[in-house]
């Protein structure tokens, strides 16, 4: 991987130049140009994405392929997908990519081809999603299983959640499934009351093994089955382990032939195709859970193999870099048409704030430019309820993603149709907003007076002019869902690499940890705590005195 600072590139300086140059240039006015859709829109199988609303032009997207070129991208994409350490601050290669493999073509991580142990977790995870489905993994009363309980955070929370909840359709609908995360009581406690030790399974999820919020959970749950089932034995029916970490598995007393392992080359934001993702092979069967990763394998094919200029995570991940670096935008709405999708944007936190919100460069300096954007996001409709103002007349420039399917897996009476016309609605008033003149001619026609008009017209304008992306898909099914995850993964990855971060390593969490260690011992006992600083102190000893 090179290691550059982008904006000593002569791509970066011209970009400066232009943003400069078509400063007055409206989305709007690019429509003259009666091609412009189909110039600026790609297709990917069932996945269409449009991203001609946005203030881009030839000029600017030749110019930010070229920063693609200068910034080593297609070597970087290489280095990636051929299993080099490009995580150099943990010196570990960054393979999410071979989990999904299905070509099956060897990829060797320091002279060993990770193929062989991949596929072979991969068919130990089918043998148990296939008996869980069918009924047959018994729980310690003969029982078969109905409640699947997964506990981990973070990448061993988030993408299972987000996948589950996408693909419901594709449930098993003699199985729910529930995911505890938070150390807070309350989560562990409201699932426990839902479900019958009898028929629960349990997955530990955690790369680490480590985890207090995961070690804690799980620790609990244990407890919670133990009160019921009175035999130890019985644990190797009820928990899985999901992990890289053997060792701390046995200890919590996992039978090591019921843990699924992954690698150290696995980011935990990147791992729900890996064994993390045992639970959404077992919510949804392991065929779907294949489709998920088939759909992944041939949007990686796309990045892989396709040339930058019609490359989709390429683009998407150049257009961020003109919105947040040339246009100043410092966030993305990921807004999914799409009630099943509404983890999508969470899911999205985790795995792009997480890889680029990193102030360091590559060479070890303090960047003197903005990375990461934040993410956030709600599924439309609620959304225009709620903060589309701020998007549609606030201060800030916010560039949003719409997704939506075509078709909807619930066509009840015209909710699909209703909820589409909000969708391309959204994109049009984005763009063409609505000018002085216009609202004027409106209230004139309302019968307004000339004073009442005078007031209320500037409240009513949209400047418009706001960029978006639209991803229509046919239908979510596992396969496309599969893709778009890759997609948004590996528009992070370049992102990452012009933006000359570390995408795969994630000190910035550490130091809460560390500090959260030091605090639980002073929590116990009454005695005063100073050895913070002023308010930090307060606040402990408030707690101490309130409770
Ligand atoms: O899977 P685990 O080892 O339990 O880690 C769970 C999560 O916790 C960490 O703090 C990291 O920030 C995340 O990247 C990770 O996904």
């Amino acid at each position: 991987m090179k290691n550059i600072n982008p904006t000593q590139t002569t791509a970066w300086k011209k970009l400066k130049a232009l943003s400069e140059e078509k400063k007055e240039q409206t989305i709007q006015s690019l429509f003259t140009d009666d091609a412009r859709f189909d110039k600026y829109s790609l297709r990917f199988e069932d996945i269409l994405v449009d991203y001609s609303k946005n203030r881009i032009d030839e000029d600017v997207l030749n110019v930010l392929f070229e920063l693609a070129e200068e910034t080593g991208l297609k070597a970087a994409i290489e280095a990636m997908f051929t299993g080099g350490h490009i995580n150099q601050t943990e010196d570990r290669a960054v393979l999410h990519t071979a989990l999904r493999n299905r070509s099956n073509s060897p990829i060797e991580v320091d002279g060993k081809d990770v193929m062989p142990d991949v596929n072979a977790v991969l068919a130990q995870m089918k043998g148990f999603a296939d008996q869980i489905n069918a009924g047959e993994w018994k729980g310690y009363t003969g029982k078969p299983i109905k409640s699947l309980v997964n506990i981990g955070i973070g990448g061993s929370d988030l993408g299972p959640v987000m996948v589950t909840e996408a693909l419901k359709p594709y449930q098993n609908e003699a199985l729910e499934i529930y995911f505890v995360s938070n150390v807070d009581g309350t989560h562990i406690a409201e699932t426990l009351k839902k479900v019958d030790p009898e028929t629960t399974l349990f997955f530990i999820a955690s790369k680490t093994f480590t985890t207090q919020e995961t070690m804690t959970n799980a620790h609990s749950a244990r407890s919670w089955f133990l009160e019921a089932a009175k035999d130890e034995s019985a644990i190797a029916k009820h928990f899985v382990a999901l992990s890289t970490n053997a060792e701390a598995v046995a200890v919590f007393g996992i039978d090591t032939k019921n843990m699924f392992a992954f690698w150290d080359w696995v980011g935990g934001r990147y791992s729900l195709w890996s064994a993390i993702g045992l639970p959404i092979a077992c919510a949804i069967g392991f065929d779907n859970f294949e489709k998920l990763l088939e759909g992944a394998h041939a949007m990686d094919n796309h990045f892989k193999e396709t040339k930058l200029e019609s490359n989709i995570p390429v683009i998407l991940a150049l257009i961020g870099i003109w919105n947040t670096n040339f246009l100043g935008a410092s966030s993305e709405a990921i807004l999914p048409y799409d009630q099943y999708l509404h983890r999508f944007a969470a899911y999205f936190q985790q795995g792009n704030m997480e890889s680029n919100g990193k102030y360091v460069s590559r060479n070890g300096e303090k960047v003197d430019y903005t990375t990461g954007p934040i993410i956030w996001g709600e599924p439309g409709t609620n959304g225009q309820h709620a903060f589309y103002q701020l998007i549609h007349q606030g201060t800030h420039l916010i560039p949003c993603d719409f997704i939506a399917p075509a078709i909807s897996h619930n066509p009840v009476g015209d909710h699909h149709v209703k909820l589409l016309s909000n969708f391309f609605a959204q994109t049009e008033a984005l763009m063409n907003g609505k000018s002085l003149d216009e609202v004027k001619s409106e209230l004139n026609k309302a019968g307004k007076s000339a004073e009442e008009i005078t007031k209320l017209a500037p409240h009513k304008v949209f400047e418009g002019n706001r960029p978006t992306n639209s991803i229509l898909v046919k239908k979510i099914d596992p396969y496309t869902l599969g893709s778009l995850v890759a997609m948004y993964e590996h528009k992070i990855f370049v992102q990452g690499i012009i933006w000359n971060i570390f995408s795969f390593d994630q000190w910035g969490v550490e130091l809460g940890k560390v500090l959260a260690k030091n605090i639980l011992p002073e929590l116990e006992g009454d005695e005063k705590v100073s050895a913070h600083d002023a308010s930090t102190n307060g606040l402990i000893n408030a707690y101490k005195s309130m409770r």
